[in-house]
């Protein structure tokens, strides 16, 4: 099967195809010859995608200024552009079939396939359908989520299949090695540990926080990883260059190896981005959401509270955080064994541990159908 692959901008568009792409190729499906992966110069996947050695192509897009609607004229002389880039790598790659995760240059690449009468698919992995699947759902054949709040925002009844985001099967998967966090970072793997992130491109809000709360921090019988983001690294380290930092803390600009180092959490402190919850829930890792207010009709804070509602996280809304209510909710998970027992319990509920199967099965009937 032949298939090309778009999503672009974050992490959370990335990675759930990473995971597809991994189960597919596990299950023999494809090789490194049958997949392209289509998206931006710009964004996180022109890094992500070729280290991971997957074939890589990109189109020249930009997305929609919601304020200044005369600078949109260039975008939409931009997507005009890009269909016909689009269309010549459909045209030379010859897909079976293009699945797409989101973010502009997916709206681009899959709209010009089902427009050539390619088979077509879109994942949705938020509770809140993002601009570019809202778009395409007019035009491909079936719509996957994860949400069944996403559900309710798509008209096209038919097309849905509720599939859960491929990201939980593979952090669920054995293939990823383990972090190994005493040769990575000096840290003791018997201590609990939290590790502390904001999402993939990190978060100015949870980096403040923590930096306020290192005081405290630094006294804890717990161990805590701190992944600032590769954008706030440098100045963090700069401004804590003075300050001997406690044994039990280290900072990092980004995991590589998330699915390695998951599994051996105590506890999280995040982002409530799709992705990211996808891969808690598989788990059932104890959590802390601090939900980004700057997303589109604040979808954070809708992923975030239908996990509260279960019992599976304990959210803070970014205006109410202080390191008082901060320090005191990872104490609560990390010294309370039963509470955090709980909502690990509540937690693994919601995850959907076959999700890459259930999206491949659906990419199988689909392609089988066209033939
Ligand atoms: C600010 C913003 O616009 N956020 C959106 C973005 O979030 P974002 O890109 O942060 O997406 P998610 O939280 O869904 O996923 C982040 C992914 O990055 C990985 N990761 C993160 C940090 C790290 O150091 N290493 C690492 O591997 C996580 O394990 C996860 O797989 O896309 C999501 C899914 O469309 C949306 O729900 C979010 O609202």
């Amino acid at each position: 099967m032949k298939i090309i692959f778009s999503g672009g901008g974050t992490g959370g568009h990335i990675y759930p195809i990473m995971a597809l792409i991994e189960r597919l190729k596990e299950r023999n499906i494809v090789t490194n010859e049958d997949i392209l992966f289509v998206g931006t110069e710009k964004g996180l996947e022109s890094k992500i995608v070729p280290a991971a050695g997957v074939p890589f192509k990109t189109l020249k897009i930009q997305g929609f200024d919601r304020r200044h609607l005369l600078k949109n004229f260039e975008t939409i002389k931009l997507f005009l552009d890009a269909n016909k880039q689009a269309k010549r790598i459909l045209k030379s790659f010859k897909p079976d079939i293009v699945l797409g995760t989101g973010g502009y240059v997916s709206g681009a690449i899959v709209y010009t396939a089902a427009k050539m009468h390619i088979p077509t698919m879109i994942h949705e992995s938020n509770s809140v359908v993002g601009l570019a699947n809202k778009f395409l759902a007019h035009y491909v054949d079936k719509i996957c989520y994860t949400f069944d709040d996403a559900a309710k925002q798509f008209p096209e009844k038919k097309k849905l299949v509720k599939t859960g985001n491929p990201r939980s099967q593979q952090v669920l998967g054995l293939n990823e090695s383990k972090v190994d966090i005493k040769q990575k970072w000096g840290l003791n793997p018997n201590v609990p540990t939290v590790l502390i992130f904001g999402g993939s491109r990190g978060a100015l809000a949870i980096n403040q926080i923590v930096k306020k709360s290192l005081p405290e921090l630094e006294q804890k019988p717990y161990q805590i990883i701190w992944a600032t983001g590769q954008l706030y690294y440098g100045n963090i380290k700069k401004e804590l260059a003075d300050h001997k930092l406690s044994e039990n803390i280290k900072i990092v600009p980004y995991i590589d190896n998330m699915p390695g180092l998951l599994p051996q959490m105590t506890c999280v402190v995040a982002r409530s981005g799709a992705t990211s919850l996808a891969e808690f829930t598989a788990l059932g890792v104890p959590v802390i959401l601090i939900p980004s207010p700057n997303v589109t009709h604040n979808h954070q804070m809708k992923n975030a509270l239908d996990l509260e509602k279960a019992g599976a996280a304990l959210v803070i809304s970014e205006n109410d955080l202080n390191p008082n209510n901060f320090v005191s909710s990872i104490d609560h998970i990390l010294l309370d064994q039963n509470y955090a027992k709980k909502m690990s319990q509540a937690s693994k509920q919601l995850g959907v541990p076959d999700a890459s199967d259930q999206v491949i099965k659906v990419m199988e009937e689909l392609v089988k159908k066209n033939n």
